[in-house]
């Protein structure tokens, strides 16, 4: 049978997460193996150039899934007909820039980007904000985009899931794939919070597992907070591979579901869940089903999850009062 290629955007297609992702998804791993591609390619114009060379070199490799590469400056373009849209490219705070400098330059970028899909994009459009922050990129698109459904605006924290599953398996001494229930919650940002009190490993509790709390609060917490600026020390650019695996794995999980007796952290809007505040762009557990994600009920929250959660909701609150005030949502 034939099927219909799905859409997918990518914008800053031509910076480091945009070469590390973009042949990923072609080959299909992004949607599925039998799921045929067509590419779309944002880039401001200075970038377009380098756009079309990644754009040659995914046409020499001849991937069977990729039905055609579109590449433009113009977000109306780019969002035309998108079912999904992977929003990457963002303005780096350079030296100088204040917090509110940064909002204010991410503005102009997902604001109109936002407009952009609200105007042009597939009825079941599914957006993944990367572009840091993360979150309130993606808070600033959604505002913009009054006429597609909140919830299909959604910010990378996978990176940082997939990062504190590393650390927990390190520390336990088992695989990766022996770890579930993992939670990050809040922003993706230093104050977020990797949380293993939920989380198994091979069976058990992690936390009566690991039983150091000493370790948790000095040693997990800070390495899975801080890894972006780690990376960034070590490799003197952000982290770009490991970034584009993670908006693969959120996409993937996003439209294909999650595993059974596991979930995984997303950045969505708030439903009021735990104490955020409704409509805050914050990282939850969730599990995914036909398409649509659920936030975890019922958890547990012990007094050390409660002050870590609220001070990284307290943190993307400031952030909303900051882009409401410069008029961005
Ligand atoms: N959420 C996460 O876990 C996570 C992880 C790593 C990096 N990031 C963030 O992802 C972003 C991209 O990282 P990178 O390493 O690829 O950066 P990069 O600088 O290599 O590439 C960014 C690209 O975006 C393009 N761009 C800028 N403005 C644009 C616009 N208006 N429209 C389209 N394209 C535009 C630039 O021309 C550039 O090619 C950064 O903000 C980074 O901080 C997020
Ligand atoms: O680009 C950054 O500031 C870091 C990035 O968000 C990361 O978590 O690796």
């Amino acid at each position: 049978m034939t099927r219909t290629p799905v859409n997918v955007t990518v914008t800053g297609a031509a910076g480091q997460i945009g070469y590390a992702l973009l042949f990923r998804i072609a080959s299909g791993q992004l949607l599925g193996a039998d799921v045929p591609v067509k590419l779309r390619l944002l880039e401001i114009t200075p970038a377009l150039k380098a756009a079309e060379g990644t754009a040659m070199e995914l046409d020499d490799c001849a991937f069977p899934l990729l039905q055609g590469i579109d590449i433009t400056d113009d977000p109306n373009v780019a969002f035309d007909g998108a079912n999904v849209g992977l929003l990457v490219g963002a303005r780096p705070r350079t030296k100088g820039m204040e917090r509110g400098d940064l909002l204010e330059a991410n503005g102009g970028i997902f604001k109109p980007q936002g407009k952009a899909i609200n105007d042009h994009a597939a009825d079941d459009i599914r957006v993944l904000v990367v572009g840091n922050p993360a979150n309130t990129n993606a808070l600033i698109a959604q505002a913009a985009a009054p006429d597609v459904p909140a919830e299909r605006f959604t910010a990378m924290t996978r990176l940082d899931h997939n990062r504190a599953l590393t650390q927990l398996a390190k520390k336990t001494g088992v695989q990766v794939s022996e770890i579930k229930k993992l939670t990050i919650w809040g922003n993706h940002s230093a104050t977020q919070y990797p949380d293993i009190f939920h989380a198994t490993v091979a069976g058990k509790n992690a936390a009566e597992v690991v039983n150091d709390e000493q370790w948790l609060a000095e040693d997990f917490i800070p390495t899975v907070a801080k890894r972006g600026a780690a990376i960034i020390e070590a490799r003197g650019a952000s982290s770009a591979a490991s970034a584009a695996n993670a908006a693969i794995d959120h996409v993937y999980t996003w439209t294909n579901g999650t595993a059974e007796g596991d979930w995984v952290s997303m950045g969505i809007p708030s439903d009021g869940s735990y104490g955020v505040p409704e409509g805050l762009i914050s990282s939850f557990p969730v599990t995914v089903k036909d398409g649509k994600y659920e936030i975890v009920q019922g958890l547990e929250i012990n007094d050390f999850s409660r002050a870590r959660i609220d001070a990284s909701v307290k943190e993307l609150e400031e952030e909303r009062e900051a882009v409401r005030a410069l008029g961005l949502i």
